[in-house]
């Protein structure tokens, strides 16, 4: 069975948030990024938990070792099901990121995996602002190796770079996609894009959808068409 979409609850509130998650009777695997948690604080992941949804809080921790340790046992105290770090903090540092989720989870620890490149990075970018001399591709495998390296249990890359990184660091290791959209859909800051089908077809474990529902005229339609296609229906 194909692994729910996750879907970016990207809103500047609370009551944004539970006015979207009305429409839906079913239970949702939602993300609750820097936005909305920046502005609602841990007790937004609370509510949500409370309703029964899952959740991947995205808040891509990067500073050094101790910091992202310490953070991570506390957010591990929420019960969210998934985290994760910047993979160019290095391998020290997912190292104690998965120390302190160990340390700080009761029961069940959440994944964690790494960003590689950004879904709004191009190839041309990252080679200019960030100076790295390799092709896009290169660059996002060999973090998913010092991911695999570190212990973490997978990665966010795009789908283009999904098939790539099972053939190298397995199956089991998971691709979390952003970057979806519904064919002829607006990519807005979003430069490696893909559809649901496309990503199923391609190596992604967990696609990440945002704008593509939350902006959809109906949002309810919208969900279940990205569920059709990502289910291969
Ligand atoms: O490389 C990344 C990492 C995280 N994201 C997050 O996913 C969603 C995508 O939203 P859309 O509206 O579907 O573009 C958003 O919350 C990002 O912070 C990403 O896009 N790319």
């Amino acid at each position: 069975m194909m692994n729910k979409p996750i879907i970016a609850l990207d809103f500047p509130g609370e009551q944004e948030v539970f006015q979207f998650l009305n429409h839906f009777e079913e239970k949702l695997f939602v993300k609750v990024g820097m936005e909305l948690f920046y502005q609602e604080g841990p007790d937004i992941v609370r509510k949500i938990k409370d309703l029964g949804h899952d959740i991947f809080l995205d808040l891509k921790l990067h500073d050094i070792p101790n910091t992202v340790k310490s953070a991570m046992k506390g957010l591990a105290r929420l019960g969210v099901d998934l985290v994760n770090v910047h993979a160019a903090g290095g391998k020290q540092m997912m190292e104690a990121a998965l120390e302190g989720l160990e340390a700080g989870s009761v029961g069940k620890r959440p994944l964690l995996i790494a960003v590689t490149q950004l879904t709004s990075t191009t190839e041309e970018q990252m080679q200019k602002e960030q100076k790295i001399p390799l092709t896009l591709l290169e660059s996002v495998l060999h973090y998913a190796q010092l991911t695999k390296e570190a212990g973490l249990d997978g990665v966010v890359c795009s789908v283009h770079e999904a098939k790539q990184i099972a053939e190298r660091c397995g199956e089991a290791f998971l691709r979390v996609t952003p970057g979806i959209r519904l064919l002829g859909g607006d990519a807005h800051d979003q430069k490696r894009v893909a559809t649901p089908d496309f990503a199923r077809e391609n190596g992604s474990s967990y696609i990440v959808v945002g704008r593509a529902v939350t902006k959809a005229e109906n949002v309810v339609e919208a969900y279940q068409e990205v569920c059709r296609l990502w289910e291969g229906k």
